[in-house]
């Protein structure tokens, strides 16, 4: 039996180029305006925060008001000033859960009873700290929260790495210090342990049996260093003879801190699927930034350098840890100590997700939506959807391009081997599953239209169909893995109502990618190919510049009245205007300094006002993977050495100039906001120059357009007549077929609704039985909308809001489970309950 899940809307849609017999494995395309169908809701619920935390997001705060690994009095006050500056707060406003039960008391030994070992000061009180600290962050990291360490000195670090390795052993370590804390007990010369936390944890040197509990379980490979300035000789020697990456400020200056942070995540996370635990040490900053520390030396990160840190680890979905270390409250005067704090304070809100143009993850608006791309997978076959979406071409393909601050939405379909069911398959029609498939376990199919059939047929029996599994759960975590904030929609309708359309295939004939169409007919896809024939899925990523209106919007979200608790120390990101009242000497010099040099292209990471865009399916087959990786990164200046694996896919940029910017209308610009469109040098979907059709087809499908754009100016026509006041148009239907009075004009949706029974969309010939809400949803899903205003597609978003289909109550959130919740308790099914509720 032959299996028909070639899309008619698809085909109507443009999306025929994607079609070409290269790509018969994989299909792939874009379609912007399935944005605003299901899509949406899914990804408005549904905004994964980390690779390897339990929802929902929570972070254990481990406060360590102790100082035992250095001499200076007053570092075991930083957590407790931290906590005092609403730190707990700040991170609950990023949406993030926390867990605070008060400071980790450390049982002090009397300086008799803790003789030094060796040099050693204080080694057994700073074991046992260290130890305590490791048994709660293990247990936190245990229980899927991230554990924020506050020191407290450095040395409480050896108990947090340990806590961290011991649940996630393959975690990889980023210490951002001016110093390298890397003493063994036989080179330190101050005998302070706060030098010397990483010589434990990686084994180096004597064994001391007091610190016989730290298990060496870090791979000298795994640790990575930035901003070193302050190495003791012995130690750069135990950095070389280890092989231990670092990366001191002289790298910072040439590579600048994206190029750094990016190498140094190359280095110890290839793939950016490990485990990553950031041990921060204030000192890294300039003591401009951070005066109240201990051990300050010169020439260190700037503010935004340090935040830059933070923010490209968050982004990269893998922070299981994060220690903030070695702020003294003692040192300094009170302008000094509010600076240190405030910054410790952003430097954690940095890494926990805290953003300069968005509020923060949770937030979700349509603005923070974009649609990556649109895949379809012919396939019905577990092991190769998971190895396609676990392909590290796909991974290179998106990873490094979404920025962390957006939520990302990947629409897949998905067709099923349905076969069997081909004929059947039909959820407009309620008997179409009643014999075959009596209690379909296509939940994640009904998701979206259950209630006509799904409830029908859920009665008859319980037989359950054969899916080989159940998508849903499992593509999340799969995505998951590919970007934090990437989520995805199963689209499942368009497709189902195209399976009873054989007859396109006859409209294919002569069409190069007909034999392609019949391929997937015949099954082929589940049949050959390894998974590496996967490689043909290349999305273009092309940068789409936010338009100005956009930036002003979620620039002015980002505004301190917005979270007043982070503006009770420190307004959020005020490291952001670090830059320009900066007189940090590091800065000022390298100030001067760029201006000799060629300016600095963004990175992609760092750019912000940059979203990907996934365009026409033409660009996609036009441009292969490798030349949608060509771009900025290798006009950087002094591009660092190649860096294993770090497929950077930098976007394009589209220079725009403000005088373009203002003449474009304003409906198109507001556009862009939540759904990205095309830039104009794309390639207008069509059929793919790589597959030309038959100059016959060509002129057929010209034809189709023309009559369709006709059609449309001549009811826009009459529609803005009907405004100016003249005589009311006659309403047809794109058949021409009259409206009658009784029958209701959806007007701006293009629907009309046949008195009150028949819905018809006006721009194809499909009718829809199922209700208002069916034919909004058909239309959106369709490349309908492409003809619609803006405007008018908001309200059609608006309109595709979910309502009980007997009271009419729009159920909030939008959500279908929440719909089947509400018909538990909806006055028109079970009036008796209404009734009992109003005598109470
Ligand atoms: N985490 C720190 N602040 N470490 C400073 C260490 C300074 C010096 N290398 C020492 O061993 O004493």
């Amino acid at each position: 039996m032959r299996q028909t899940f070639i899309r008619s809307s698809w085909f109507k849609a443009g999306l025929r180029g994607s079609l070409s017999p290269s790509h018969r494995r994989i299909e792939h395309g874009f379609n912007r305006y399935q944005a605003t169908s299901i899509s949406l809701e899914n990804a408005l619920t549904e905004v994964p925060a980390s690779r390897f935390l339990s929802d929902p997001k929570t972070v254990a705060i481990v406060g360590c008001p102790f100082g035992g690994g250095q001499p200076k009095p007053g570092v075991d006050k930083g957590p407790i000033r931290l906590v005092n500056a609403k730190l707990p707060e700040q991170l609950k406003g990023l949406g993030w859960k926390v867990e605070f039960n008060g400071h980790h008391p450390f049982e002090e030994i009397d300086a008799q009873s803790d003789p030094p070992i060796g040099l050693l000061k204080n080694p057994r009180y700073v074991s046992r700290a260290c130890k305590a600290v490791s048994d709660v962050v293990g247990a936190h990291a245990k229980n899927g929260q991230l554990p924020l360490m506050l020191g407290g000195d450095h040395s409480l670090a050896m108990g947090s790495v340990s806590g961290t390795l011991k649940q996630y052993p393959d975690a990889c370590v980023i210490w951002v210090d001016a110093h390298a804390d890397i003493h063994t007990v036989d080179t330190t010369d101050t005998g302070n342990i706060h030098g010397m936390p990483l010589s434990f944890l990686l084994g180096l040197g004597p064994k001391v049996s007091e610190f016989s509990w730290v298990k060496p379980l870090l791979n000298p490979s795994r640790l990575v260093y930035i901003g070193l300035r302050s190495v003791d000789t012995s130690e750069k020697r135990i950095l070389k003879e280890n092989g231990i990456r670092a990366f001191s400020m002289h790298e910072v200056d040439k590579y600048g801190i994206g190029g750094v942070v990016d190498m140094a995540l190359d280095h110890v996370n290839p793939k950016r699927d490990l485990p990553i635990h950031l041990s921060f040490d204030v000192d890294a900053l300039d003591p401009w930034y951070a005066p109240s520390t201990g051990t300050p030396v010169a020439g260190g990160l700037s503010s935004r350098e340090g935040h830059y840190i933070c923010e490209a680890i968050y982004q990269t979905g893998c922070l299981v840890a994060l220690d903030i270390v070695e702020i003294n409250p003692s040192l300094g005067d009170v302008r000094s100590v509010e600076k240190t704090l405030a910054v410790g304070c952003s430097l954690t809100r940095a890494a926990l997700g805290e953003r300069l143009l968005f509020t923060d993850t949770n937030e979700k608006s349509a603005s923070t939506l974009t649609l990556v791309g649109y895949i379809e997978l012919q396939t019905s076959n577990h092991r190769r959807l998971t190895s396609f979406l676990n392909h590290p071409h796909l991974q290179r393909c998106l990873s490094p391009s979404l920025h962390p601050s957006t939520t990302y939405f990947l629409t897949m379909s998905f067709a099923h081997s349905l076969s069997v069911h081909d004929d059947l398959y039909d959820p407009w029609r309620e008997d179409s599953f009643t014999h075959l498939l009596p209690k379909p376990s296509y939940d994640w199919l009904d998701q979206e239209e259950p209630s006509p059939f799904a409830k029908a047929t859920a009665s008859k029996t319980n037989r359950t169909t054969s899916l080989p599994f159940e998508p849903s759960d499992h593509i999340a975590s799969l995505l998951r893995r590919v970007h934090p904030n990437l989520v995805h929609a199963i689209n499942p309708w368009c497709g189902l109502r195209g399976s009873r359309d054989t007859d396109e295939y006859s409209s294919l004939e002569g069409e190069p990618w007909a034999e392609t169409a019949r391929g997937w007919d015949e099954g082929s896809l589940l049949e050959q190919g390894p998974a590496d024939d996967f490689t043909t899925f290349g999305l273009d990523f092309t940068s789409v510049e936010h338009d100005e209106q956009t930036s002003v919007d979620t620039l002015g979200s980002a505004s301190p009245e917005v979270n007043p608790p982070q503006a009770a120390l420190a307004a959020p990101a005020d490291h952001a205007r670090d830059g320009s009242s900066c007189s940090c000497p590091r800065q000022q010099l390298s100030q001067v300094e760029s201006t000799k040099q060629t300016p600095q292209s963004a990175t992609p990471s760092s750019a912000t006002s940059v979203a990907v865009n996934c365009s026409s399916v033409e660009a996609l087959l036009a441009a292969p993977l490798d030349n949608a990786r060509e771009g900025p990164s290798s006009s950087r200046p002094q591009s660092p050495p190649r860096v294993e694996n770090a497929q950077l896919i930098p976007p394009r940029r589209t220079p725009r100039s403000p005088s373009q910017r203002t003449a474009e209308p304003s409906a198109q610009r507001s556009a862009t906001r939540s759904v990205l469109v095309a830039p104009a040098d794309r390639a207008p979907v069509g059929p793919s120059s790589s597959s030309p059709p038959s100059q016959g087809k060509k002129r057929k499908q010209t034809e189709e357009i023309v009559e369709v754009e006709k059609r449309e100016t001549k009811k826009r026509r009459t529609q803005n007549e009907g405004v100016q006041g003249e005589e009311e148009p006659k309403r047809t239907t794109n058949q021409g077929n009259q409206i009658a009075e009784d029958e209701v004009d959806l007007g701006v949706h293009g629907i009309i609704n046949r008195g009150g029974k028949k819905l018809e969309c006006t721009y194809c010939d499909k009718f829809f039985a199922n209700g208002a809400h069916a034919i909004v949803r058909h239309v959106q899903s369709n490349r309908h909308l492409e003809k619609l205003p803006h405007e008018i597609r908001e309200e059609l978003s608006k309109a595709a809001k979910l309502h009980c289909e007997h009271c009419n109550k729009e159920i909030s959130g939008g959500r279908r489970d929440s719909l089947r919740r509400h018909y538990d308790s909806c006055t028109v099914l079970h009036p008796e309950k209404c009734g009992k509720r109003l005598r109470r």
